[in-house]
Formats: C-alpha cells, structure tokens, sequence
C-alpha cells in the first residue's frame, strides 16, 4: 500500500483525508504521524493557492517526497469573503473553533437567512519533488445557521448548512460531509488529475 503525506497538523482534515485516500489505496500520513516536529510554516500568503504551495513546497523540500496540502477555510457573502484565508485565527491567537464561530455569529448577528449565504473552499496542492506543484479546488455551497448544533467534524461545522439540507455538517457527520465537502470535490478532481497521468 502506498502512503501520501499531507502537510497537515489539523486533526480533523487529517482524518478526513485518510477516509478518503483509504478508498484508493492510499495510506494517508499527516504531520502529526510524524516522528520528527517539523517546523510549523507560517502561512503568509493572500490567496488559498498560495498558503496550499508554501504548506507542500515548504515541507516536500524538506523532506524530498511528494507533499498534500490543503489550505481551506469559510467564505462568508454578507461579511465581504471573511473569514475566508483567515479562517483558522479569526478570533485571534491561538486558534480557537469555538471562539471563531462565536466571533462569526456575533458580526452576523440577526440578518435573515437569505442574507447568510456561504462557502466553504479547498485548495489542494500536490508538491512532488522535481515537478511543480499542481492544484485543485472544491467549493461546498451553504447557508450560516442562527447557532451551533452537532458535534461532528471541526472547526466551523456546526454552524455550516449545507444546500439542500437542513442541518449543519456537524449534525450531518462524517458520511454525509464526505460526499458534498469542499474537501471531498478537491480530491474528486485531483483524482481525475492522477488517473489522466497514468
Ligand atoms: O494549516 P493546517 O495545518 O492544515 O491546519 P489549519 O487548521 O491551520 O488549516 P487552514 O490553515 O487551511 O485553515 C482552515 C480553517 O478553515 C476552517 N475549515 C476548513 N475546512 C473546514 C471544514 O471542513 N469544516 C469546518 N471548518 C473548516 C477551519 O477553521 C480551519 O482551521
Ligand atoms: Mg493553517
């Protein structure tokens, strides 16, 4: 069985990802598998694409393999696209799931639903040493609920409905996030990416 290193040191798209890549044969390893603490890399660019490339350029440099990255976050209409690429720290240092949704339900405040329109996107870049890097996007189209509900998944999941449900993704859970997830329609398409290569 091959193995695939995402340089990742969210728990939750770590699991995620070996959900999905245990489908293809393929045994995901995150950075918290590792051994060795790398060094975290500071994700210091403007769009997704950018923050992805420094994640998996960063890491397959150092380790001369073939690096995942998946740089990801909540676009939010009615808040001009925040938090968008700064999705994991919006309340601040340290990240903290709870305090950013709090933050996001406060700015949203009582607006109607239809005024709550969202996206979650996913930028997958695959680094392989000598090659340069390709990359994949999924989006998953939703609605901001009023307040939190479920327990699954991470980050902001329980405030995220997706279209055509009326639950959040963390009352959803895991089964369903996978088939309609931002992260799930990347990896569909880099999917096709690698079965063109072969
Ligand atoms: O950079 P790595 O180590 O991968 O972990 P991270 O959590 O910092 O990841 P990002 O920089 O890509 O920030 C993405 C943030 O967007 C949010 N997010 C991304 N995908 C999500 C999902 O499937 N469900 C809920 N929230 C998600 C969540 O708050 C993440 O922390
Ligand atoms: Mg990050």
């Amino acid at each position: 069985m091959k193995e695939l290193l995402i340089a990742t040191k969210n728990k939750g798209k770590a699991e995620e990802f070996k959900v999905f890549f245990e489908r293809y044969g393929i045994i995901a390893k995150s950075l918290l598998d590792l051994q060795e603490d790398l060094p975290d890399i500071e994700e210091t660019g403007e769009t997704f694409e950018e923050n992805a490339a420094l994640k998996s350029e960063g890491i397959a440099k150092i380790l001369n393999i073939p690096v995942l990255a998946d740089d990801s976050g909540l676009v939010i209409d009615a808040l001009g696209g925040k938090p968008g690429i700064y999705s994991a720290r919006y309340a601040g240092e340290p990240k903290d799931d709870k305090k950013n949704i709090e933050k996001v339900l406060r700015e949203l405040g009582d607006l109607p639903v239809e005024k709550r329109t969202a996206r979650f996107v996913c930028v997958l870049s695959l680094s392989i040493p000598g090659n340069s890097t390709i990359y994949k996007k999924g989006t998953c189209e939703g609605v901001i609920g009023f307040e939190e509900k479920g327990i699954h998944g991470f980050g902001y999941d329980p405030i995220f409905i997706p279209e055509g449900y009326n639950q959040t993704l963390a009352e959803l859970g895991p089964d369903e996030k996978n088939k309609i997830s931002h992260r799930a329609n990347a990896i569909k398409q880099l999917e096709e990416w690698i079965q063109n290569q072969q």
